[in-house]
């Protein structure tokens, strides 16, 4: 934890006198997402700038559903800004340093006027925001199915059981490696998807080695994506064929396919 963060998030002395009675109440009260060890305070500083109560949004929109079980399929995205991790390939630097915040209840509001039945959390690390939780809970009472993209890197403790998890175990070439929580595995349903993001052979074989490993076949989905203009999608095809896994579904990033890979809001 670096000071900086520890000032902001410090707090009032009454709220510290009333958790002396036990350590872990007092993490009970303190304890935040973005209070990691690891997570170095500048990158997620904009989080603490937020009114409380209010979600930082980088976007919200209505696309073609790009990835996953879900892929092709019309889908409400709520990109959440501000991650933790820094993959070299990530996708979305755009949402790191900007944000708009937004009471829940306005969020809710623009969701259901696209009147979609599915919707996804992604980001940036939506996980970052505790008040997502009681906004999924929402839209998921509404009849919504809904979908969280996460790194995969926070605990999945929290998450409503009816959400359909899509969590990334990273592999080394993301820089990011030693960022999963393999705690999180035994939290993950069968309805559940794993996705190992592939940047090169290295990654490959660290994902197959993580699969037999950690017998994640039995545990839920497992996709694999290449990183776009890094493996193409013939190299990951033949690497997954030679390879004999049968359980290792590969998947193209539809919109990436569909519009300009550059695209925002897609
Ligand atoms: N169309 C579309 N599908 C997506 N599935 C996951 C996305 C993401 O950015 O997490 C994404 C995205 O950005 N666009
Ligand atoms: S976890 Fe996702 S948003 Fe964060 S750096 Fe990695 S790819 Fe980008
Ligand atoms: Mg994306």
């Amino acid at each position: 934890m670096s000071a900086s963060v520890h000032l902001v998030n410090r707090p009032p002395p009454a709220t510290i006198l009333q958790a002396t009675a036990t350590r872990s109440r007092l993490l009970f009260l303190i304890e935040t997402p973005w209070m990691h060890p690891t997570i170095p305070a500048h990158r997620v500083a904009l989080l603490t700038t937020r009114p409380t109560g209010t979600l930082l949004i980088h976007e919200i929109y209505r696309s073609l559903q790009g990835e996953s079980s879900y892929a092709g399929l019309p889908c409400v995205f709520v990109r959440l800004s501000v991650c933790d991790l820094r993959c070299k390939w990530c996708d979305t630097p755009h949402a790191f340093g900007q944000g708009t915040p937004m009471d829940p209840a306005a969020i809710r509001e623009q969701v259901l006027a696209f009147d979609c039945p599915l919707v996804e959390f992604t980001g940036g690390e939506p996980l970052l925001q505790p008040e997502i939780h009681p906004l999924m809970r929402q839209l998921l009472n509404d009849g919504k199915t809904v979908l969280l993209e996460t790194s995969g890197a926070h605990d999945l403790t929290p998450v409503d059981p009816r959400v359909h998890l899509i969590m990334d175990l990273k592999c080394p070439d993301s820089g990011e490696v030693a960022r999963n929580r393999w705690e999180n595995l035994p939290l993950l349903k069968p309805s559940d998807e794993i996705k190992f993001v592939i940047a090169s052979r290295v990654d490959f074989d660290w994902m197959i080695a993580t699969v037999r490993e950690h017998q994640l076949a039995e545990r839920c989905s497992l996709l694999a994506s290449a990183v776009f203009g890094s493996v193409t999608p013939l190299q990951l095809a033949n690497w997954l064929l030679e390879s004999g896994e049968q359980k290792i579904r590969m998947q193209l990033q539809l919109h990436k396919y569909i519009w300009d890979p550059q695209a925002r809001g897609v």
